[in-house]
């Protein structure tokens, strides 16, 4: 297994003396990041593309370091605001290696399809909580294109050897869109192209990240086809563009957009894509239904608070992962008197951790009345108060910057791990207390 991030880290979420104002610039979306390192490492032998304004995050490290392992050229430099540069050399054959996939979602189902054109074993495994996390669809897609895999989940095995022949393959990708996306991320270089067939209990949730991998298919030059739970890649070379700029990280900026929430403050997201490439462009509406005014002008998206936050009765299916930050929301809806439903996010009790599990307990711990239900979470109108403990991150990114926000107007909140939130925004610590301003930052 391997080494997570320390988590005896505990840290005083700064209180907000004010209405929040500020202007943030965010580091660019893992999920762009790493669809563009995955299509570059798929290139013809030796040819190099550029990822430009990545986050030097843990999510996005992981994967250069996988594809590194697996024999790519891998060169990082300094990009602008933070960010990072990644030059990928697309290797002439993919070798047997050990990747580390920590607890990242797209390296430990993006990178086991790209496995399988390794000429030797490739052993993939990662954080305690990541061989928790569901695989089913990769192994069995996988075995399906005649891919030999040992293991259920994490640790796996893929055999390399003779090309894989591909074809078609049904997998249930309720519990992922991953498993669509990472098996037609690598497709085009299997004998006979993939398709997939979606069938199970539940649809694919998070689908918009499907659709953003189909559109960096196309981008790189591959010929996708969809239908209703259907998508074929055909086979043939990957030519992504020779630069990718990515965009900034979308979901991450929402965090910051809901300190404008809680306290009737403004804040600007810099650069804010006029694309919907991100499903976390879909926050625009979520926040409006909170009662916050969302404007996009020259200097990006512009949100402003209302005095009181209206509940929300929201499906958050295709934006499962905002779901941590709409339910902080909610909180603070719920003690200025509103009742909130959050529906449609079965499958988060398999992300970094049951995060419907983990937002009852928390926000429970700030005196929120958050009931789990089948596919959500209901909270109920009721005040907040100091917490009875420290706010428990469970290594998830998005439960630190949770507790964050419920800390803005609840004093004394300490976030067990902070750290935490390098999976995604590596300078969360500091650059939250630097916009809030406020009293009690601090490691
Ligand atoms: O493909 C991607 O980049 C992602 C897909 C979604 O996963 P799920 O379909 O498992 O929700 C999303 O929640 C995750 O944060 C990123
Ligand atoms: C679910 C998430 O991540 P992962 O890519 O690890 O699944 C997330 O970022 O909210």
């Amino acid at each position: 297994m391997s080494e997570q991030p320390a988590t005896d880290r505990h840290w005083a979420a700064p209180t907000a003396d004010g209405p929040v104002r500020g202007t943030v610039s965010v580091p660019g979306s893992k999920s762009v990041t790493n669809r563009a390192l995955v299509l570059a490492a798929l290139g013809a032998d030796g040819v190099t593309r550029h990822v430009r304004g990545a986050a030097r995050s843990r999510d996005t490290t992981l994967m250069a370091g996988a594809l590194a392992a697996l024999g790519a050229g891998v060169r990082t430099a300094d990009g602008r605001a933070g960010t990072v540069d990644l030059a990928i050399t697309a290797p002439r054959a993919f070798h047997g290696a050990h990747v580390d996939c920590g607890l990242a979602g797209t390296v430990m189902r993006f990178v086991p399809p790209l496995a399988a054109l390794a000429d030797g074993p490739v052993v993939l495994d990662g954080d305690e909580r990541a061989r928790e996390r569901p695989m089913g669809g990769i192994v069995a897609g996988l075995r399906g294109l005649g891919v030999e895999v040992s293991g259920e989940a994490l640790p796996l095995t893929v055999a390399g050897g003779p090309h894989p022949r591909g074809g078609e393959v049904t997998v249930d990708a309720s519990a992922s869109s991953q498993f669509v996306s990472g098996l037609l991320l690598s497709g085009a270089r299997y004998a006979d192209g993939v398709t997939v067939v979606h069938a199970g209990e539940r649809g694919v949730p998070s689908l918009p990240h499907v659709a953003m991998t189909v559109a960096m298919l196309r981008s790189a030059g591959v010929t996708v086809e969809e239908g209703a739970s259907r998508w074929r890649v055909a086979p043939g070379p990957v030519t992504a563009p020779a630069v990718c700029d990515v965009e900034p990280d979308l979901s991450g900026a929402a965090v910051y957009l809901a300190a404008a929430l809680v306290t009737g403050g403004e804040v600007v997201i810099a650069g804010w894509p006029d694309t919907d490439l991100q499903p976390g462009a879909a926050v625009r509406r979520v926040l409006e239904a909170f009662g916050a005014d969302v404007a996009l002008d020259d200097r990006g998206l512009a949100v402003r608070g209302p005095g009181r936050l209206d509940g929300v009765d929201v499906d958050l299916g295709e934006v499962s992962e905002l779901t941590p930050t709409v339910a902080a929301l909610a909180a603070v809806a719920a003690r200025d008197g509103a009742t909130s439903r959050l529906r449609g996010v079965a499958h988060i009790r398999g992300h970094e951790t049951d995060r419907l599990a983990a937002l009852a307990a928390e926000l429970g711990t700030v005196g929120a009345r958050v009931t789990e239900t089948d596919d959500g979470l209901e909270i109920a109108p009721g005040p907040l108060s100091a917490p009875t403990r420290p706010w428990r991150a469970y290594a998830d990114h998005r439960m630190a910057t949770a507790g964050a926000i419920v800390g803005l107007v609840v004093p004394g909140v300490t976030v067990d791990d902070v750290a935490a939130t390098t999976k995604t925004l590596p300078d969360f610590a500091t650059d939250w207390p630097a916009l809030v301003g406020g009293v009690g930052a601090g490691v």
